[in-house]
């Protein structure tokens, strides 16, 4: 394979198992792919098909037993973790279906904690920008517990966009939340694709929520068995079932 250094994100090869002997599980079993600078892909799947395992490996936060994994034009396995972490700090944002958001902060105290806790100090200017980006300019004083589950979910977002990284990973960010308020965080991810060039990797069940993706790539045992250009709903949700024979 060409290592393409353009490609935000690079997997070769990725294998990941836990245990040994009987109780081995192959979480990963070789699995490559491209992600391209500026792509959103939804990563679907059976439960334990290697999803959320892809993820943790592809972000650095777990380490592969074997293969190569890129990010942001690095190689994950020539750095140690200090090093892994401050390229996750700079390139690599987070969201999750749960918000992590610290209830006794402000959304705009919850938005520069990481920065914070790294020992910089973002400025207000920043976060105001960030949480305006997402539409919560004027809930910036707000707690977590005064917002509602999208508003909670959209201060994530603002959270993890706020150093402007390469690549966002999301691990089912829509889990939580009804259809309406799902579509409004994911028109946003859209937009951060289009208007800001991010690369966008969202593990997610729900086809509607795939169907805002460039591209969907379907995991079933460890391994890419299929893939499907930008496809509305319906259509992913067949691909889906030819995958999973009731
Ligand atoms: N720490 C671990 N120890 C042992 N087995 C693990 C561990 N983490 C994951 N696995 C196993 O690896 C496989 C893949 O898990 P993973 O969480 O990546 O799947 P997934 O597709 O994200 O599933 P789901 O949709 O249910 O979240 C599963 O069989 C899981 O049980």
């Amino acid at each position: 394979m060409t290592i393409n250094d353009q490609a935000p994100v690079v997997l070769h090869e990725l294998a990941r198992h836990h245990g040994s002997g009987e109780g081995r599980v192959d979480a990963l079993r070789g699995v490559s792919h491209v992600f391209g600078a500026g792509t959103f892909t939804a990563v679907m799947g059976p439960s334990g098909s290697g999803k959320s395992t892809l993820l943790q490996c592809a972000a650095g936060l777990d380490i592969p037993n074997g293969g190569q994994v890129w990010l942001a034009g690095q190689a994950l396995a020539a750095l140690d973790e200090k090093a892994r972490t401050v390229l996750r700090r700079d390139q690599v944002g987070f969201v999750f279906q749960a918000y992590n958001l610290l209830p006794g902060l402000s959304a705009a105290d919850n938005v520069a904690l990481p920065l914070r806790l790294a020992g910089r100090r973002p400025a207000r200017s920043q976060v105001r920008e960030a949480l305006a980006r997402v539409g919560l300019a004027d809930q910036a004083r707000r707690r977590p517990g005064e917002l509602s589950g999208g508003q909670q979910q959209r201060v994530a977002l603002a959270r993890a966009m706020l150093t402007r990284p390469r690549v966002l990973f999301a691990d089912e960010p829509t889990g939580a939340l009804d259809r309406t308020t799902g579509r409004r965080v994911l028109d946003l991810l859209r937009r951060t694709v289009d208007e800001e060039g991010v690369t966008v990797v969202m593990v997610t069940h729900d086809p509607m929520a795939a169907s805002y993706a460039d591209q969907v790539l379907f995991l079933a045992d460890g391994q890419i068995v299929g893939t499907l250009p930008r496809s509305d709903a319906d259509r992913i949700a067949a691909a889906m079932n030819h995958l999973e024979p009731v």
